[in-house]
């Protein structure tokens, strides 16, 4: 589905992402892991059209999106979220769901006067999608609840909600455990795996919870300065002396321990 070719970024005199290629297979989720610095949001943001690669290219689906911009993609079925979801705090949660769809014709006064019938029509479309991701991810009692006020881990969920409004197919997921409690953790990563089984979404997560990563994806790619080190399944991973030895350097092979929790995850809720 997404096909990373030899892609790399210097910013400056760094060379952030050095002739990485990888691919995103259809209905896979797929992870990238690695240490601080790594690469890895780098190499989303190109994906994802927030800056165009140095060199290489990107394809979807085959056709070539190389420097195509998040709005562009955004069409055609790829979106990105961010390590820090971007609610709007002062809205609650079905708003800030209701604002997601692009192009809505009730935003046009033209159409609000002139044409209500089908801004009505296509309100109710949106109210019922919202019911049903609210329904989906099993936060219709907070429906009513300003953004600002959820807990970090039901904000992850509104993220997930805001991309399942898109119609997305392929979701680059920028860590969904950061700062999340266990109980909401197995909620988002059942949200996940649901939303790739039964409504057929790709992702490609980025995550340092490497339980998480565990039980999410297959495969994983794991990235060191800058370079695609290694990939296959979490298990082999985990036995790699070359992927060992790089988070060893970054201080965090405890990481790569069953079980392991990294110490860069907060516990709020
Ligand atoms: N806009 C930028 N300008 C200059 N250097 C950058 C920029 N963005 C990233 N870098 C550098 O590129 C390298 C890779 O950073 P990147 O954020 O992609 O790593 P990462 O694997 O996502 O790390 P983390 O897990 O900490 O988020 C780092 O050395 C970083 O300092």
């Amino acid at each position: 589905m997404i096909q990373i070719d030899n892609v790399s970024k210097t910013f400056g005199g760094i060379q952030a992402v050095r002739g990485v290629s990888l691919e995103v297979a259809e209905g896979s989720i797929t992870g990238l892991i690695g240490p601080n610095g790594a690469g890895k949001s780098t190499l989303f943001n190109m994906v994802a059209g927030l800056f165009p690669p140095s060199e290489g290219r990107v394809l979807l689906d085959g056709r070539d999106i190389t420097g195509l911009p998040p709005h562009k993609l955004f069409h055609l079925g790829l979106v990105r979220t961010f390590q820090i979801p971007h609610e709007f705090s002062r809205m609650t949660v079905r708003e800030n769901l209701m604002v997601v769809p692009p192009g809505q014709s009730g935003e046009n006064l033209f159409n609000a006067w002139l044409r209500w019938g089908r801004v009505k029509q296509e309100d109710s479309a949106v109210l019922d999608k919202v019911d049903d991701v609210l329904d989906f991810l099993e936060i219709t009692h907070v429906a009513d609840e300003l953004a600002g006020n959820l807990s970090g881990g039901q904000k992850k969920l509104l993220d997930l909600g805001r991309t399942m409004m898109t119609d997305a197919r392929m979701v680059l997921l920028d860590e969904p455990g950061a700062g999340v409690n266990r109980t909401l953790l197995g909620k988002i990563r059942e949200a996940i795996q649901r939303l790739n089984r039964e409504r057929g979404y790709t992702f490609c997560v980025i995550e340092h919870d490497m339980d998480l990563i565990s039980a999410l994806c297959d495969p994983v790619h794991v990235m060191a300065n800058g370079e695609l080190i290694a990939s296959g399944a979490m298990t082999e991973l985990r036995r790699n002396e070359q992927v060992r030895e790089a988070y060893l350097g970054g201080g965090m092979s405890g990481q790569m321990g069953e079980n392991a929790r990294p110490s860069n995850q907060g516990d709020a809720s």
